[in-house]
């Protein structure tokens, strides 16, 4: 039985694409985590979600986490729509990276890693920032917002994968072959 250890619809709908048959078992290991450099941060949360979900009910276990990261900073999810403009206003104009860990539990033993993609925005004005704000689009999501959603405006350009920036690189899914899932049927 291959799991998904997330509450992430996007997650969902990612894997869903290559996919046909899994679980979704949203993960309850605990986010609090003081590690500061963002890859170890990505990791260490992906491999809780993963080994949680797959100590409960075993299988082959996904678990995944996404950071945005400016400057040595790391963003997660805003707390309030002061800290989501205050966010996007950090993010304004410059080139960020997005990192997803992710940590794939199989017979016992683990398949991690870290994937970049970097993203570069536009000059975002306050005016344009509020009023994305308060569409409530940003609250749930790291770095304050969704490139999938109206956000996708604020970006020049990316390099690298897209599906990261969402929250679940095909890199996942390329191991999953390896591991001999059927990642093309139908
Ligand atoms: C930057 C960015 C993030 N995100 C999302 C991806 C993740 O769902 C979320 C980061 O939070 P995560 O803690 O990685 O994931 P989650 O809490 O949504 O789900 P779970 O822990 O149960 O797996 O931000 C987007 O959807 N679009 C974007 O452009």
């Amino acid at each position: 039985m291959l799991v998904l250890a997330s509450a992430s619809p996007r997650r969902r709908e990612i894997l869903a694409r290559f996919i046909d048959r899994f679980e979704v078992i949203p993960s309850r290991a605990s986010e609090e985590c003081n590690l500061e450099d963002p890859t170890e941060y990505a990791l260490e949360l992906a491999r809780r979600k993963a080994w949680e979900v797959y100590e409960r009910v075993g299988g082959t276990v996904i678990g995944a986490d996404t950071v945005v990261s400016i400057d040595g900073r790391i963003l997660g999810k805003p707390r309030s729509e002061e800290e989501a403009y205050e966010m996007l206003k950090t993010l304004s104009g410059g080139v960020h990276m997005v990192i997803t860990g992710y940590c794939i539990v199989h017979e016992g033993k683990e398949i991690s890693g870290a994937v970049v993609t970097e993203v570069k925005f536009r000059e975002l004005d306050d005016e344009l920032i509020w009023a994305y704000v308060r569409t409530g689009e940003p609250m749930d999501k790291a770095g304050a917002y969704g490139i999938q959603g109206k956000a996708g405006l604020f970006v020049e350009w990316i390099r690298g994968d897209y599906y990261n920036v969402v929250g679940f690189p095909l890199e996942i899914v390329w191991r999953l072959r390896e591991l001999g899932f059927d990642v093309l049927s139908r």
